[in-house]
């Protein structure tokens, strides 16, 4: 039934988040403090002061959105596929869709969850790059001093259209990547699965991994825009659009501006989408 494609989604997404939220973590902190000397030390040094508690920080807003994202992500997904192809998910391996229906199941699935994602991954974005430390007396205050707070403050100031800015970028970011993340996982799970058979665990593992990474590698350059226009304004820069974003950038700090965060982004695509491609496929066949 199409609905259990939406809760298939939701599941396996939450399960994959949990995963990979350290790998966030880590991420966030070399993006915004420079004390750490890099991936290891930055992951050592939390482990030192704040535990393995300290990897798994401001989890609890991503959770709740995810059930949202990834629901539309896979429900829009599957049943554009399912619209395309009339093939159920129960006989997907055996009547394979060609590749064109799966990267345009995917592309609509893209467009669909940025515009859902746009406002919870603003709020993080916000919320991430803020470096000031925990309040103490007399030290200076964050602008934000939590999720809701700062989705309030975006709504005062900047009105609900501020709760979108940066989802044109966003949605240029998934629509192609997310086709290129369902053709990579299809391609890799056909490749390596007899003919007429469902490929078994290890090699959705692992075709979910690569497609994540895949995924990731090509949406890198716009994640690094997409960043610097949600930031827009606040930190003293103001740019005229997503092009004045993108040349501005490569002239202050050349073209490898745009693989920032690459290999920490890749680092945690891979368990993230595993995770999150082999609970979508037991918890579908498990129902079917
Ligand atoms: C399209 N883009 C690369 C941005 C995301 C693709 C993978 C989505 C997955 N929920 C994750 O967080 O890894």
């Amino acid at each position: 039934m199409p609905a259990e494609e939406f809760v298939a989604g939701w599941v396996s997404g939450a399960l994959g988040l949990v995963l990979g939220h350290p790998f966030d973590t880590i991420k966030v902190r070399l993006q915004s403090q420079n004390k750490y000397r890099g991936i290891l030390d930055c992951a050592i040094q939390i482990y030192r002061h704040e535990s393995v508690l300290g990897f798994f920080k401001g989890m609890s807003f991503p959770i709740a959105s995810i059930a949202l994202v990834n629901s539309v992500l896979f429900g829009v997904y599957s049943n554009v596929l399912l619209a395309l192809t009339t093939t159920p998910h129960q006989e997907r391996w055996t009547h394979p869709p060609v590749y064109m229906d799966v990267f345009i199941a995917g592309c609509l699935g893209g467009f669909v969850q940025a515009y859902c994602l746009a406002p919870f991954d603003l709020i993080k974005v916000r919320l991430q790059n803020q470096t000031e430390p925990r309040a103490q007396l007399g030290s200076p205050r964050p602008r934000y001093r939590g999720p809701l707070h700062c989705m309030t403050s975006i709504l005062q100031n900047e009105g609900p259209q501020g709760l979108f800015r940066g989802s044109g970028t966003l949605m240029l970011r998934d629509t192609p990547t997310l086709g290129i993340y369902f053709v990579s996982y299809e391609w890799l799970c056909r490749y390596y699965t007899p003919k007429d058979q469902n490929p078994n665990s290890a090699t959705v593992l692992v075709a979910g991994g690569c497609a994540g990474i895949a995924s990731w590698v090509t949406a890198t350059p716009l994640d690094v825009i997409k960043c610097r226009m949600q930031m827009d304004g606040l930190k003293g820069r103001v740019y005229h659009g997503l092009l004045d974003c993108m040349v501005s950038s490569v002239q202050q700090e050349g073209p490898q501006v745009f693989f920032r965060g690459l290999i920490i982004n890749s680092a945690r695509a891979f368990p993230v989408n595993a995770v999150t491609f082999l609970s979508y496929e037991y918890l579908l066949r498990w129902w079917g």
